[in-house]
């Protein structure tokens, strides 16, 4: 009598990437694009014959459960099967973008204390302390060039409460701040985000941030998980918007993932090359608002395309999906987050840490969900920050993600994120959410995006307004300062607005407020 292979369902990161490689062996998992414009595929077959003999080879190490290792890597086939081999061998995963500076990766090895550093190109490595083992990886394999220094195991057995991996962030204070997420944590957010039916086994996901960034690791999910394609586009191109649109449609991509600012030159510069691209069926955006303009101008350049935004912080890699509206609305206001995936639950909370029921009312947004990060790396007061006591009921000992976030709940019981608690400022003793002022600027007429930072003016606390006008548009100090004279009460006119040709990004590809503070410094 034959029994039925029994597939249980994925318990970690690792085998949940690889499920279709069971199915649709031949079937592209990772489509690299190559400088001469011919992508190369690289099958679930393939790749999990990669994974298989990395892992056989960090087996050889001796390596314990639970020893970090850092990969200093773009996305590619090589470091999807890096993660998959870490994730099988229970080493976490530790992403670093190869462009870091070599302070940085000093800080994130001196934070970790990883069994092995790893590198995926040519490039120079930086020096790092002489216990921890180094080397080199491609399609060829693993070169270790020095071994880690031994250890002994103490641990017999891999669980999913494990860690998957750590993404550092820059915490405020300098210190690298440390994501620890577990197997299945990772798992617990790729079956929701499945459940979306956001793209399926044909679709080719064009992923355009760093592997640093957890959205690429939510690229990844999101691909692999279906079956599908995971289009690493080439970091050295995303600045070029004829190169980055070329690479969309020579890599027949059908999906592209990224923060809003990827948009915003190929929108200036080759917007009728967005507009060709008719395999596009679908993008998803995430980490910041998407400036109005833009989106209204993108959806407009590709009509059958689907818009989902995708909102979430890296402590839960993402918690919610919400479709754009079409045509979007003249006056849209802060676009809907939606209500949080299957499984989870989005609380918002009032000052005094009552849960909040009425619609409308804007409060601290807290996360209720299987999918929570297992804590900051070493850093135990700032994940009680982070993970606190259920507002609804602190006896259960439940804890919720305290997301930072602002937010209120609309008639229908969508939510809308309206900025940051720690994004706003004290103008002559009134609260100001810098968002608003952002959005108010971004409804004059040629304003294609505004950022808005509080600055010591004077000794006093005053608004600075950074504007970037849309293209062939003359946009006039002084006609955006009357207007907000007329549409904002008088603590939330800026006291300078500035018009400038384009804002300052991270390396996420966020704008960043503290590179604008710099500026006005
Ligand atoms: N759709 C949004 N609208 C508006 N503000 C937002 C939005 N998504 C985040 N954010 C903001 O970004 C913060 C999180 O920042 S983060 O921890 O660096 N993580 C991210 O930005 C990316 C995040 N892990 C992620 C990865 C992949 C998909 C979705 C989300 C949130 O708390 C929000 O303030």
């Amino acid at each position: 009598m034959t029994t039925a292979i029994q597939h249980r369902p994925a318990e970690r990161m690792d085998e949940f990437l690889l499920a279709a490689a069971g199915t649709t062996p031949d079937r592209p998992a990772v489509i690299e694009y190559t400088g001469d414009r011919s992508p190369r595929a690289v099958s679930y077959r393939e790749l999990a014959a990669l994974a298989e003999r990395y892992a056989a080879d960090l087996a050889e190490l001796g390596l314990d459960i639970g020893d970090r290792v850092v990969v200093e890597s773009d996305t590619s086939a090589s470091a999807i099967a890096m993660l998959i081999a870490c994730g099988r061998r229970g080493l976490p995963f530790v992403p670093i973008s190869p462009e870091t500076p070599a302070t940085r990766v000093l800080a994130i090895v001196a934070e970790c204390a990883p069994a092995l550093c790893l590198r995926a190109s040519e490039q120079e490595r930086v020096a790092v302390p002489s216990r921890i083992g180094v080397g080199r990886f491609g399609p060829e394999g693993l070169d270790v060039e020095r071994r880690p220094a031994p250890r002994t195991r103490q641990r017999q057995q891999l669980t999913t409460c494990d860690t998957a991996y750590i993404i550092f962030t820059s915490g405020t204070t300098g210190r690298p701040k440390g994501v620890v997420m577990s197997h299945r944590a990772v798992v617990a957010f790729y079956l929701a985000m499945a459940a979306e039916g956001i793209v399926g086994p044909t679709d080719r996901v064009a992923s355009t941030s760093p592997l640093q960034f957890d959205f690429s690791l939510l690229d990844i999910g999101l691909a692999l998980g279906s079956g599908a394609a995971v289009v690493p586009v080439p970091r050295a191109l995303l600045r070029w918007p004829r190169r980055f649109v070329r690479v969309l449609g020579d890599t027949g991509a059908t999906q592209v993932n990224g923060v809003p600012s990827i948009w915003r030159q190929a929108l200036r510069h080759t917007p009728e090359a967005l507009r060709a691209l008719d395999h596009l069926r679908g993008i998803l955006f995430c980490g910041e608002e998407f400036p109005h303009q833009e989106l209204r101008r993108l959806t407009e350049l590709l009509p059958g395309a689907r818009f989902v935004n995708c909102y979430g912080s890296t402590e839960s890699m993402a918690c919610s999906f919400a479709d754009v509206p079409k045509p979007l609305p003249t006056d849209p206001g802060p676009l809907s987050i939606g209500r949080g995936h299957k499984g989870a639950e989005l609380l918002i909370v009032d000052e005094s840490g009552q849960p909040i029921g009425e619609t409308g009312v804007v409060g601290a947004l807290h996360l209720r969900s299987p999918a929570l990060f297992t804590g900051y790396w070493a850093d135990e007061a700032a994940t009680d920050a982070a993970l606190v006591p259920d507002p609804h009921d602190r006896r259960a000992g439940q804890k919720v993600l305290r997301t930072g976030d602002l937010a209120y709940r609309d008639a229908t019981g969508d939510l809308h994120f309206c900025g940051r608690t720690d994004a706003q400022v004290q103008i002559r003793g009134n609260r100001v959410e810098l968002g608003e002022v952002e959005r108010k600027l971004m409804d004059f007429g040629g304003v294609e995006t505004a950022a808005v930072i509080g600055q010591q003016l004077d000794g006093e606390t005053g608004l600075v307004a950074f504007v970037v006008p849309a293209t062939g548009v003359e946009l006039d100090e002084r006609g955006l300062r009357s207007f907000c004279t007329r549409t904002l009460p008088g603590y939330m006119v800026p006291e300078r607005v500035q018009v400038v040709s384009d804002l300052p990004v991270t390396t996420n590809g966020k704008v960043s407020r503290e590179a604008l503070m710099e500026r006005t410094g």
